[in-house]
């Protein structure tokens, strides 16, 4: 008997992709289950059940086993550093992280970093032997050189609109990101064939490159 698989998918930009990867794999997944105010969708011909979670906390419904598996970008599985398997690079969402500020940025005696990353930019510097003070924020991240809150901030950057508009530069780029397919560790074991059925079939559209990146 096949298991339903639970899986915690990311509301917002990742969904639309993830869902249309699992689309090409050929998983019945009706378009749009994300448009309306249910969390908890039954998918009863996939053999799946969508748990419609913030992108920020679906490493913690993985990890806890509330969800077998989930989709999360790897700039959220960093910071976060939750307990789990990463299985797969699906390749979509693609962006990178970076370090930002304004054009005439000099390093003063006192830096203060802001970002949505606070354990990523900590190592990072810490890494680089830098003293700097990070400052934790949630979102609207340009604002903060902008304003005079930080000189710099650690944020994510697509297609540099942002960037460009608000007239900050890139001064590093740290890593690339694409969203990836995480695993609870006791349902990798315990739902291993569903889970690797599912993974072979996402790393044949990603080789076949089906995928709308
Ligand atoms: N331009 C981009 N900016 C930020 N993240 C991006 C971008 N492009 C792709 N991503 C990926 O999409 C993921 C989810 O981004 P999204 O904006 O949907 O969620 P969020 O930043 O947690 O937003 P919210 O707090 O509004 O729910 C990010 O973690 C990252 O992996
Ligand atoms: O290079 P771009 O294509 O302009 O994309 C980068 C922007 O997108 C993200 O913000 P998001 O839209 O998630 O809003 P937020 O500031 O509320 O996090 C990110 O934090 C940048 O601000």
């Amino acid at each position: 008997m096949t298991e339903t698989l639970k899986v915690a998918m990311p509301k917002g930009r990742i969904y639309k992709k993830a869902s249309a990867l699992f689309r090409s794999a050929g998983l019945p997944i009706p378009l749009d289950v994300d448009e309306t105010r249910k969390l908890v969708i039954p998918l009863p011909e996939a053999d799946m059940e969508f748990i419609l979670a913030k992108p920020v906390d679906v490493p913690t419904y993985v990890e806890y086993g509330v969800a077998d598996i989930g989709i999360v970008g790897k700039d959220v599985l960093l910071e976060e550093n939750k307990d789990v398997y990463e299985l797969l690079d699906l390749g979509i969402a693609r962006c990178r992280m970076s370090i930002i500020g304004l054009p005439d940025w000099k390093p003063g005696i006192h830096q203060r970093v802001a970002t949505k990353y606070p354990n990523v930019a900590s190592q990072y510097f810490r890494e680089q032997g830098q003293q700097v003070e990070v400052v934790k924020l949630n979102g609207s991240i340009e604002l903060a050189p902008l304003i005079g809150l930080a000189d710099r901030i650690v944020d994510m950057v697509e297609t540099g609109q942002t960037l460009k508009e608000n007239g900050l530069v890139e001064m590093t780029s740290l890593f690339e990101i694409t969203s990836r397919l995480i695993a609870n560790r006791v349902s990798y074991r315990m739902k291993n064939n569903e889970i690797q059925a599912l993974c072979d079939r996402l790393q044949q559209v990603i080789t076949e490159g089906q995928v709308n990146r």
